[in-house]
């Protein structure tokens, strides 16, 4: 319970009906989820509009109601606040509900399109190893200090998420190290959260179907690092075109890392190849157990973050070599006659190309890359075309599947991938709806050699199909029909 004035702190209203002075014993905004004596935060979204639920919130018991628009007839037993952005307001009462968890923590979070699962994660894994408590918010799960609690969003809502920083606060946790998508930027469920660092790792074509154009998910970004507060530091990969636009009107302590250009933080790649990655890194030579040119660039910017967070050099370059990756990012077994089979979360046109060009580099000679990819339904339409492209570009065979469908025809799905591959390409291209017989049907085609590319679900456990969550897991059915081929 909080008295709804200590919720509103540097919340900016126009308007109030009520006394102000009412204990609220939850924060909600979704009337299906009201309990009594809440208070309902009436958010318009991408489907719908949370003003026409208030009624319906006030009927099962909300007590406080935070809106936009005042409706046409206002229950005078209930406290009425007008925002001029709901959505913003959320986040900061959702803090102030939990008592501003981030302050109480080392908040640190990871943006960028691809890499914040992977940079989160081992950030979380090499805190823990140093002997610290902490906790992680990522797409694979949500940690409090080893304690796992599942995941529904890269970034929770606000509400969800200052319920974990507060649990990670409950449980002596020193750091937090959380992903930032784009989505949650857009749609404040960041605000109100009091970070020590922001890292940004790349930026290439993804969420059009939400940001529209590809400034506008720069702009998502950037506003991540423009709100980051002077004693924070801005990390930034600048080898990446966008890197130093993202510090540009920040106020936090400005650094940076790279493998190419000027950076503040430096590596060079030695040795690429499945075991691991030799790299040169700030002068000093060592193995990691991750793999691929992209993964040097996510163990430089860990490294570089703990140095920032004041850690010893040594110490954590032994712990970070120790470590392996976030689940369902380059994992790969090998079957008993030796094919290579690999299981990565790549689900966008520059991490399908990361991850091909990575197997290219480590491969031994002429054994074949067979990948198997689909695209999510309900996402992203132009990038479909782009990604099949490029798989089929660097693989010697494609066979096109579904992804997640969602609501959408997977023949559909298939047939916009279809359209972006070069006719040159097509006769080694084969589509397969069903992910279960394209994986089947990609082991039959390797030879003892070869390498298996199961791109697009990583971790997921499931594939969404109309709605249903059917369980599906890349790596058992991979394991599964290598066991077939013994
Ligand atoms: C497009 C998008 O991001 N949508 C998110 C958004 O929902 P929305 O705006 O569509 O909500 P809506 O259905 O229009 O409803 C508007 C409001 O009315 C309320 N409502 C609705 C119905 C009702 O009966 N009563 C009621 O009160 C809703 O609770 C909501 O507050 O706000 C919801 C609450 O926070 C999120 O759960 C939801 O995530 C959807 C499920 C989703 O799939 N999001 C994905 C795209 C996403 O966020 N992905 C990023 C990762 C992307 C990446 O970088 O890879 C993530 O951070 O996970
Ligand atoms: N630094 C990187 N640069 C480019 N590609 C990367 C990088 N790190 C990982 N990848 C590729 O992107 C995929 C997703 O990686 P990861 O899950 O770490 O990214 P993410 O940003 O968390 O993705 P999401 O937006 O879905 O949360 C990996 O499986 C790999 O193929
Ligand atoms: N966070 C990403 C995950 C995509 C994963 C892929 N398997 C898909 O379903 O498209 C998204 O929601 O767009
Ligand atoms: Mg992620």
């Amino acid at each position: 319970m909080r008295y709804l004035s200590d919720i509103l702190e540097g919340v900016a209203f126009t308007e109030l009906q009520g006394s102000a002075d009412v204990e609220i014993s939850a924060i909600v905004f979704d009337s299906r989820r009201v309990v009594p004596g809440c208070m309902f935060v009436a958010v318009k979204g991408t489907a719908v509009d949370g003003h026409d639920y208030i009624d319906q919130a006030i009927k099962d018991g909300a007590i406080a109601v935070i809106c936009e628009e005042l409706p046409a007839h206002t229950a005078t037993e209930v406290d009425f606040l007008m925002v001029a952005d709901s959505a913003k307001a959320l986040g900061t009462i959702a803090a102030n509900f939990y008592e501003n968890p981030s302050s109480n923590l080392k908040l640190v979070g990871v943006t960028g399109t691809n890499g914040k699962t992977t940079i989160a994660t081992l950030l979380y894994k090499l805190f823990r190893d140093m002997g610290y408590k902490c906790g992680l918010l990522s797409t694979v799960e949500n940690q409090v200090n080893g304690r796992v609690i599942p995941s529904t969003h890269t970034t929770p809502d606000p509400v969800a998420l200052n319920k974990l920083l507060s649990d990670m606060v409950d449980e002596g946790c020193d750091y937090c190290f959380m992903e930032v998508s784009s989505h949650a930027i857009a749609q404040h469920r960041i605000e109100g959260l009091k970070f020590s660092g922001g890292i940004f790792s790349n930026l290439t074509h993804d969420h059009l179907d939400y940001h529209k154009t590809f400034e506008s998910y720069l702009k998502a970004k950037k506003a991540f690092f423009d709100t980051l507060p002077k004693s924070a530091f801005a990390l930034t990969n600048s080898d990446d075109k966008n890197g130093n636009v993202m510090l540009q009107n920040t106020p936090a302590h400005k650094k940076t890392y790279g493998l190419k250009s000027m950076a503040d933080y430096k590596a060079r790649i030695i040795e690429n190849q499945f075991g691991g990655l030799l790299l040169n890194i700030d002068s000093e030579e060592v193995w990691f157990k991750l793999v691929g040119t992209f993964n040097a660039y996510n163990l430089l910017a860990v490294y570089s973050a703990a140095l920032l967070l004041e850690q010893d050099k040594s110490k954590v370059l032994v712990s970070l070599s120790k470590l392996t990756g976030a689940e369902g990012r380059f994992e790969y077994i090998v079957s008993p006659n030796k094919i290579i089979g690999i299981v990565d979360y790549a689900h966008t046109p520059d991490a399908v190309q990361n991850v091909l060009s990575t197997i290219h580099d480590i491969r031994k000679g002429s054994e074949k890359v067979i990948t198997v990819i689909g695209c999510g339904g309900d996402r992203d339409k132009t990038k479909r075309p782009v990604m099949a492209k490029v798989a089929t570009e660097w693989s010697d065979k494609v066979i096109l599947t579904s992804d997640n469908p969602r609501t959408e025809d997977p023949a559909q799905i298939i047939k916009d991938m279809e359209e972006g591959i070069d006719p040159a390409f097509k006769r080694h291209t084969v589509s397969i709806a069903d992910r279960r017989e394209a994986i089947k049907t990609a082991c039959m085609f390797a030879q003892p050699g070869d390498i298996i590319l199961l791109a697009g679900k990583g971790h997921e456990k499931y594939q969404e199909i109309n709605g249903v969550k059917n369980h599906f897991d890349d790596m058992k059915e991979l394991l599964e029909q290598f066991k077939e081929l013994n």
